[in-house]
């Protein structure tokens, strides 16, 4: 972990506002006959990560901009910190625009210039004195781990010092709200993990709000707090990041969980059928349930009555969260109705998937 200077010279400006920072009310934008929003309704409160995630198409791009003001909602309202930036002209989005500091993809650094000044630039556009601008560009270097780099030209940096030096400058203006757009998916695993740490570094720090877009359900797990999946212009699920693991209620949620829920094995699921000497469960618990000795307790009380299969116990927003795999034998036809009465007693979500008939 970095060691980052004390937040306090560095604070965000505390705001008089509301507890939300962001709240969007049945926001609609359509291109002809595509709606990229089609009703959104969603906020975000102060200290929050909101991790909003969607495949390619599902409208985050255009929710970016409709919170940015580069682009107009057709309907409904976008308040940030109270204010209504549909209602405003041009020249009033500005300063409200500074409220909102956003990070990239690829990092929009400017090549030209080093690091202090890519940092300072904001500051010098809104008329800060040198001395001031780059004594700030200095405490946000300390703040991202990146104090030795200051005279440094972007050319020079990793991927990870870049958007460490993104992150810095998009907080120089001490934003309420910084906006990721999908800022780690040109990293590698290992760099996108100590970028999600020092954002929560940040956002435990400096108490800032954070709304992440992102296509990788990694990424909301490594530091949301809630989640919000977008389809088709559509928020259609929403939660706490664990409970929308344990339980997914859509299929896009499902399939945006993918590979990093424990997932059937492609061989077992291959063979399932409507009929076979083993009935395949899949279950599902969160809390103190995933830690206790519940499989102990099942075979306590129904001897020979399952076979552990696949699946294991994840950490998530410090909830142990728990997806198993067992095998019923189908010979006694009411044996899988009595395992699974067990464990939807003890809060479990049990789902019958299949038959297997080879399992040597
Ligand atoms: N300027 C535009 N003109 C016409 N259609 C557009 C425009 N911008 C977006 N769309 C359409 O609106 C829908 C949502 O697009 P959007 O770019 O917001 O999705 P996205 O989730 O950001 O996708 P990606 O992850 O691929 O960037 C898509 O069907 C897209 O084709």
């Amino acid at each position: 972990m970095n060691s980052f200077v004390s937040a306090t010279a560095i604070e965000t400006q505390p705001q008089a506002a509301a507890e939300e920072v962001v709240r969007l009310t049945d926001v609609k934008r359509r291109f002809g006959a595509t709606p990229a929003l089609d009703g959104i309704s969603l906020t975000v409160k102060r200290g929050e990560i909101l991790g909003i995630i969607g495949r390619s198409g599902a409208g985050k791009s255009t929710l970016i901009r409709c919170l940015n003001g580069l682009e107009r909602a057709d309907s409904g309202e976008i308040l940030i910190e109270g204010r209504d930036i549909t209602r405003l002209q041009e020249q009033d989005l500005q300063p409200l625009r500074r409220r909102i500091g956003m990070i990239f993809q690829h990092f929009n650094l400017l090549s030209a210039k080093t690091v202090e000044e890519n940092i300072a630039l904001p500051l010098k556009i809104a008329g800060v004195a040198r001395n001031e601008r780059l004594k700030r560009a200095h405490e946000l270097l300390d703040l991202v781990g990146l104090a030795d780099k200051a005279k440094a030209y972007p050319s020079s940096l990793s991927g990870g010092q870049k958007q460490r030096v993104g992150i810095a400058r998009a907080l120089t203006a001490r934003p309420a709200l910084l906006l990721s757009d999908e800022a780690t998916s040109a990293l590698d695993p290992e760099t996108t993990r100590s970028i999600l740490a020092l954002l929560k570094d940040i956002n435990r720090k400096l108490g800032l709000t954070i709304l992440l877009i992102t296509h990788e359900m990694e990424v909301v797990r490594g530091i949301a707090d809630r989640v919000a999946v977008i389809d088709a212009g559509r928020i259609v699920e929403e939660g706490q990041v664990w409970s929308v693991f344990v339980d997914p209620r859509e299929t896009i949620t499902r399939s945006l969980l993918g590979s990093i829920r424990p997932q059937l094995p492609d061989h077992i699921a291959g063979r399932l059928s409507a009929t076979g000497s083993e009935a395949i469960l899949s279950v599902d618990l969160a809390g103190p349930q995933a830690q206790g000795a519940l499989f102990a307790e099942l075979s306590a009380a129904l001897p020979h009555s399952f076979r552990l299969v696949h699946g294991g116990i994840d950490h998530i927003q410090n909830q142990p969260v728990a997806r198993f795999f067992i095998a019923v034998p189908a010979r006694d036809p009411a044996l899988a109705g009595k395992v699974e009465q067990f464990l939807t007693a003890r809060s479990a979500r049990v789902e019958v998937l299949g038959y297997d008939t080879d399992h040597a």
